[in-house]
């Protein structure tokens, strides 16, 4: 019988997500090489995180300390039945104990600052950076890795500064300085402890080699699951509507036994490696009992440091049985990492100019596409072979092409979504890519196949994120979109809350609003890329009015699939094999172009030689 494993290994999807994992030479680093790249981040809080060293090592002195002063006790006033030197060693004991409480809470105090900062500012890096990598970026990767690294991969991270960094000096330091009162008290005592820790020295080494990569293993896991998650949220009406909600569930599922096999093949590694610690504080109480009692009866040891001695082991269980706890802490951290600098150090490759240009003001819109070409990364093949266009200030230009032509992609380049890969565009005369990002997409606005709302008020939606337009321009917009009447109808008007996707709104109406959108910008360009491909016949009315108000002169670039779409443009542009076949008008291409004609023309107008093939 196939494992969970190998069913879904056999899945495209998960196998392309499971490529998001870092290449096998950045998983071999050690964790704490990973780490160390956390440096800038961490550099503004080296004050605080030092002073909370420090306190966490104050924490540590008074503690074995105590063992000290309890030598003293036993060697001294107990010994002398000295009442008064007793009171004073027992307040000293409890001195020591408040100083160690008093310190601990300290530490506690100074690290929840730092790590939060550090926290929110890798969090608000990892946003920047998500939204100034290129489509290209997005299109490889699934939303769920990307939700996962800034979510459960941070909070992972932040832990690390929080409990497990201190901890690891911390205990590291106790261990070292009580073998050193240990050899102190008798050489022998501290040689026998050395001995009886290595086993947890080769356990921690053999672990820290194999966990990390199941760490990784898990958060990529996780991220896949994420990925299905929203998928699923997402999907539900296509889910419900095709009665497949059972099947995902089902693929759910097996990604969550995978998930949950990766977690038991973690705990069971730490489970190990915490066998391997588990006993031996008691190993070595014993041995410096047998040993610390051997030289008491010998008299070379008094018996307060016997007691001191044992007291000092005492207090090493826990630095001792924590290291396998918190070697697991780092190693998530370092593999939370190592999947969080994946992100942030993925190149942005359309960026702002090195020597920007400013676009005329008032921007004209005149628009040339001069021999552009692009191939996408990792295509065998240009999609466009030296596309030409122009389009003139104040007119409509119609994009049409067969499926998969480019028409999409072309249009992504007005706004650099992608950058040209050979030729240029022009606006106004200057090469887009020497145009600040910024102004550029303040002059271009899209409106997509897919009309993408946020969750949030009709205003926000319309606005975008836009603080300077007011309520008039918002209505003006919606007006002019045809979507004022039924703004006008919902409960609460432009307050109305659209839910997210705006599901609660039809597809024309979803549309309309994404048109106000693009009239509130006031762009110099509108490019659109077939924003009536999803309507009903109805709906399509309905937008297709809105759209001949907002062309209304208007610069715009207008990818169109349907005839009545086309009657909108000036002049239309045929787009296929990589290249602009035609332009004219609607009714020249008709005659001239067979090519168009089978595109568009009515089935019954279409010559025999032109087939009858039509989308
Ligand atoms: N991110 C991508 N990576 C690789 N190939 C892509 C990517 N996006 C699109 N393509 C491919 O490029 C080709 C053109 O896609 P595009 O969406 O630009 O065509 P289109 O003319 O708009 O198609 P349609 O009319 O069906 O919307 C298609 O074959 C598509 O599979």
């Amino acid at each position: 019988m196939n494992s969970a494993a190998d069913v879904i290994d056999e899945e495209p999807g998960f196998r392309m997500s499971l490529q998001t994992a870092p290449p096998e030479s950045v998983r071999r680093k050690s964790a704490i090489a990973t780490l160390w790249r956390l440096k800038p981040y961490f550099r503004p809080e080296f004050a605080l995180l030092g002073w909370a060293l420090l306190s966490a090592l104050a924490t540590t002195i008074c503690g074995l300390l105590i063992p000290l002063v309890i030598q003293r006790v036993v060697d001294g006033p107990v010994a002398a039945r000295d009442m008064t030197g007793l009171l004073w060693t027992t307040g000293g004991a409890f001195l020591l104990g408040a100083l160690e409480a008093a310190f601990f809470l300290g530490r506690h105090r100074l690290v929840v600052g730092p790590s939060a900062r550090i926290e929110s500012r890798m969090r608000a890096q990892l946003y920047d950076h998500l939204q100034r990598l290129p489509l290209a970026f997005h299109d490889r990767w699934h939303s769920g890795q990307l939700l996962s690294r800034a979510v459960a991969d941070l909070t992972t991270i932040v832990r690390f500064p929080r409990y497990a960094l201190v901890y690891l000096v911390v205990n590291s330091f106790t261990i070292v300085v009580s073998i050193g009162v240990l050899c102190w008290m008798s050489p022998l005592l501290g040689a026998a402890f050395t001995v009886i820790s290595l086993p947890v020295a080769v356990g921690s080494i053999v672990f820290e080699a194999r966990y990390k990569e199941c760490s990784l293993r898990a958060q990529n896991q996780l991220g896949d699951l994420t990925t299905r998650i929203e998928e699923s949220v997402l999907g539900i009406r296509v889910l419900k509507a095709f009665g497949r909600s059972g099947q995902a569930v089902r693929a759910f599922r097996q990604r969550a036994e995978l998930l949950r096999a990766t977690e038991i093949s973690k705990v069971r590694m730490l489970g190990m490696l915490t066998a391997t610690i588990v006993g031996l504080p008691e190993v070595a109480l014993g041995a410096v009992l047998g040993i610390g009692g051997y030289l008491a009866a010998r008299g070379s040891m008094s018996a307060g440091e016997l007691v001191a001695a044992v007291a000092v082991v005492a207090y090493l269980q826990w630095p001792l049985e924590s290291i396998g706890y918190l070697l697991a802490e780092a190693n998530d951290a370092a593999a939370a990492t190592e999947r969080y600098f994946q992100i942030v150090r993925a190149e942005v490759t359309v960026t702002d100019p090195v020597d920007p240009v400013p676009l005329s003001t008032p921007v004209r819109g005149a628009l040339r596409v001069e021999g552009v070409r692009f191939r996408y990364d990792g295509a065998d093949e240009e999609l466009l072979r030296g596309v030409d266009l122009e389009i003139r200030p104040g007119e409509t230009l119609a994009l049409v092409g067969g499926a998969g032509s480019g028409k999409s992609t072309l249009v992504g380049m007005v706004s650099r979504l992608y950058d040209v890969t050979g030729g240029r565009i022009t606006l106004d005369g200057t090469d887009i890519r020497r145009v600040p990002l910024a102004d550029l997409r303040a002059a271009v606005a899209t409106v997509f196949e897919e009309p993408v709302l946020f969750s949030g008020t009709v205003r926000d939606n319309v606005r975008l994120n836009r603080t300077d337009v007011t309520d008039d321009e918002v209505r003006e917009a919606l007006r002019v979109a045809n979507a004022e009447s039924f703004v006008a109808a919902m409960p609460l008007g432009l307050d109305t809350e659209i839910g997210e996707q705006g599901f609660s709104l039809s597809g024309g109406q979803r549309q309309r609003l994404a048109l106000a959108r693009a009239v509130v910008a006031r762009p110099a360009l509108l490019v659109m890329d077939d924003p009536l491909s999803a309507l009903d016949i109805h709906t399509e009315a309905e937008v297709e009015a809105a759209l001949r108000q907002v062309l209304r002169g208007v610069t715009a670039l207008v990818v169109a699939h349907r005839p009545s779409t086309v009657q909108l443009a000036d002049r239309v542009a045929l787009l296929a094999d990589g290249r602009v076949d035609a332009v004219g008008t609607h009714q020249d291409l008709l005659r001239d172009c067979p090519r168009y004609r089978e595109l568009m023309a009515p089935d019954d107008q279409r010559t025999p030689e032109a087939g009858t093939a039509r989308r």
